[in-house]
């Protein structure tokens, strides 16, 4: 039976409707390779019953998004720098985020996720890293084709003895890289995983998680099927929720 993993939408606007929606590529990545089923929890904030919700699921997979968290979440003022925005998709994620790793449920947290993650624990981010000096860009090429945004494009190092080192090795990996924001405070609770060349945080883990609770800054999901280190990451996100299933099945008997 595949286990259930919540996926906090995104709202998207078009045909005259708000939409709440999650990117397919996650979704596939999440059914083929991590082997679990996708509910994709709508943004609606606090009408979400989160320890309801994680009572139910074995997993949370929190996706990218071209949106960016509000920076009132982080106690920075806002400005066109930081948008676009998604403030329901912060008012549900923040929340869903926190009650996993206190409930333990395995938390995957890929891009914006890894920046909500560090917000979610107190953490804080940067915009516009690019400009930052000795940044490298971190953002997608320009192009139409998606293949191309998304192609694998720098390095990142895995911290020696850590949980993304124990996933994908400590060999250095090659990463796609679609993101304008980053870490700038990192959260007390928050361990670095791996870095960049330019010391952009590219992964963390929280500290203390029994389980897996795993951010990346990159984005495994969209070649998880040929990439060994992407297929790696969500086949351990999908061992860590079958394993949590094991022990709520046995919570339950
Ligand atoms: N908006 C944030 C988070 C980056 C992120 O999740 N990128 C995915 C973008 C997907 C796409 O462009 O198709 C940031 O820019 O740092």
């Amino acid at each position: 039976m595949q286990p259930l993993v919540a996926v906090a939408c995104d709202v998207r606007e078009f045909e005259r409707y708000r939409w709440h929606a999650a990117p397919e590529p996650y979704l596939r990545a999440a059914i083929e390779v991590a082997g679990v089923l996708p509910l994709l929890v709508p943004a609606f904030g606090p009408a979400i019953d989160v320890p309801g919700l994680l009572a139910r699921v074995d997993g949370v997979l929190m996706t990218g998004s071209k949106t960016n968290v509000h920076p009132s979440r982080y106690g920075a003022e806002p400005s066109s720098r930081h948008e676009p925005y998604d403030e329901d998709r912060d008012a549900t994620s923040l929340p869903l985020i926190r009650g996993a790793i206190e409930a333990g449920v395995p938390l995957f947290a890929i891009c914006r996720g890894l920046q909500e993650l560090n917000v979610a624990l107190g953490g804080s981010l940067a915009t516009e890293i690019q400009e930052l000096d000795g940044r490298d860009d971190h953002r997608a090429p320009e192009s139409d084709d998606q293949d191309v945004r998304f192609e694998i494009r720098h390095a990142v190092t895995p911290e020696a003895g850590g949980a993304l080192a124990r996933i994908v090795g400590t060999e250095g990996i090659a990463v796609n890289s679609l993101h304008r924001q980053g870490v700038e405070r990192l959260s007390s609770r928050l361990a670095v995983e791996a870095r960049a060349g330019d010391g952009t945080i590219e992964a963390v883990s929280v500290i203390g998680a029994p389980g897996f609770a795993v951010g990346v800054q990159w984005h495994p999901e969209y070649w998880a099927a040929t990439d060994t280190p992407s297929r790696r990451l969500f086949e351990a996100f999908g061992a860590a929720v079958r394993a949590h299933a094991g022990r709520h099945a046995q919570a339950a008997e």
